[in-house]
């Protein structure tokens, strides 16, 4: 039996704890208490936006030393619901962000959106090995979000599904060595519909990915594909891959999840079910390897593994993505924000699933700073709030 001890002692946070990753990461801790022991990840802290009564829940079940809520008006409820068990409360974006800043050995990032990027910053600041769900922090901060990682001892092990079978590809190659790095894409809900089609989606269809259970912005992502572009734009920071190594393919069974090729022939992919809890629990773990309750893959039952090219014509987000990849500088961050915000207001059915892509591309022209190389977290933030600002009037014309 390989000692497992130190990988099992590791503590941990999640924040973000009550969206769809959260939830996955909270059943993986249960999962490995329940074969390896009831002290096993032991749990710092837990983070949620509003939603207190979820996060009461988790807390009572996890055991936590922290619980943060977000939203400040949840928290005489967060109190009440904790009240007698030990378990120390918070509210509010700073106590989010302190959280990350706890002693812990892994930080979760599965905050939805660019208001991961200070937290994560906070964990990489400390030296934590950061599992790293969110990519809009990256896309939204890449140089920055870099360099804080050069100046620490962090580490960061990728969770989104894709990067992950990228990370574990990689063998330690010399970067010279790869020729090409795949992300594979399932085409999302509308994969095979036409745009007069897509003109009429509503967010219920966009959010019922074929292939995965997740939340609804990276749901919408995935129906215009904008989460393939966020992708390779993730992609080009955390692997230090040019825009001329990346690529997309669409693969609609979401079986292999990425592909790495080698100058000598080689490709190397990573196969496993669509199921999160696989590269969660990959991280929590690395570089070892423990029990997890995912789906293990049964290539027989899967039967057929097909790809095919991206349309970039019906899928205008993956291509506005792609020029931002060529373009950098703040480009991504512009990119990210106006995204975040066209896909708001798609949920609340203030625009059409088309106006998503129009909206990104309005903004980019409107907003300065595109050109500009990010030098501090504060010049990201001040481009993200200036590009959401464009966004929201850009929403509104197109609204009224
Ligand atoms: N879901 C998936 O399978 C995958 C997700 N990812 C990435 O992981 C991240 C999380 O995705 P997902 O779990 O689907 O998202 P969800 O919307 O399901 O969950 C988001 C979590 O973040 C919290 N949250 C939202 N906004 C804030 C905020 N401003 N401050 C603090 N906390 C906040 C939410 O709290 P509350 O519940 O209280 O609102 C919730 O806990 C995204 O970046 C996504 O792109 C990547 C690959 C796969
Ligand atoms: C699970 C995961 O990593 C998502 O990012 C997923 O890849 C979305 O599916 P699409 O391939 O449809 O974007
Ligand atoms: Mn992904």
């Amino acid at each position: 039996m390989p000692d497992l001890g130190p990988v099992l002692e590791r503590r941990v946070t999640v924040l973000g704890s009550t969206g769809s990753i959260g939830v996955s990461t909270l059943s993986v801790i249960t999962h490995a208490r329940e074969v390896y022991g009831a002290e096993v990840l032991p749990v710092e802290a837990l983070t949620a936006n509003g939603n207190v009564d979820k996060l009461i829940e988790q807390a009572k079940a996890i055991r936590p030393r922290l619980a943060v809520i977000n939203d400040e008006s949840k928290y005489e409820a967060l109190k009440a619901g904790l009240a007698g068990t030990g378990i120390e409360t918070g509210a509010g974006r700073k106590a989010v962000i302190d959280a990350a800043g706890r002693p812990s050995d892994v930080v979760m990032v599965a905050i939805m959106g660019a208001a991961a990027l200070e937290p994560a910053l906070r964990a990489i600041a400390r030296d934590a090995t950061v599992a790293l769900a969110n990519k809009e922090c990256i896309v939204a901060a890449g140089p920055v979000f870099l360099k804080a990682l050069a100046k620490s001892k962090a580490k960061v092990v990728p969770v989104d599904s894709e990067h992950n079978a990228v990370f574990q590809c990689l063998c330690a190659a010399d970067p010279e060595e790869i020729e090409k790095v795949t992300l594979t894409a399932s085409g999302g809900p509308f994969r095979t519909w036409t745009l007069e089609q897509m003109r009429a989606a509503t967010p219920a269809q966009a959010v019922a990915h074929p292939n995965w259970s997740m939340g609804a912005k990276i749901s919408v992502d995935s129906a215009t594909m904008m989460n393939k572009g966020l992708e390779l734009i993730e992609a080009h920071f955390l692997f230090a891959m040019p825009a001329s190594k990346l690529g997309a393919v669409i693969h609609p069974q979401s079986i292999v999840h990425a592909l790495v090729t080698y100058q000598d022939g080689t490709t190397l992919a990573h196969l496993s079910s669509p199921d999160m809890r696989t590269p969660i629990v990959h991280a929590l773990a690395w570089p070892r390897r423990i029990s997890s309750p995912s789906r293990k893959l049964d290539l027989a039952a899967a039967g057929t593994l097909t790809f095919e090219a991206p349309d970039l014509e019906r899928f205008r987000s993956l291509k506005i993505a792609l020029g931002c990849l060529d373009r950098g500088c703040m480009s991504p961050t512009i990119l990210n924000a106006a995204n975040e915000v066209a896909v708001d207001c798609f949920l609340h059915e203030k625009i059409g699933f088309l106006d998503i892509a129009a909206v990104v591309e309005a903004t980019l022209d409107e907003c300065p700073g595109a050109g500009t190389e990010p030098e501090t977290v504060d010049e990201v933030l001040d481009t993200d709030r200036q590009a959401r600002e464009i966004a929201r009037a850009v929403c509104g014309r197109r609204q009224g």
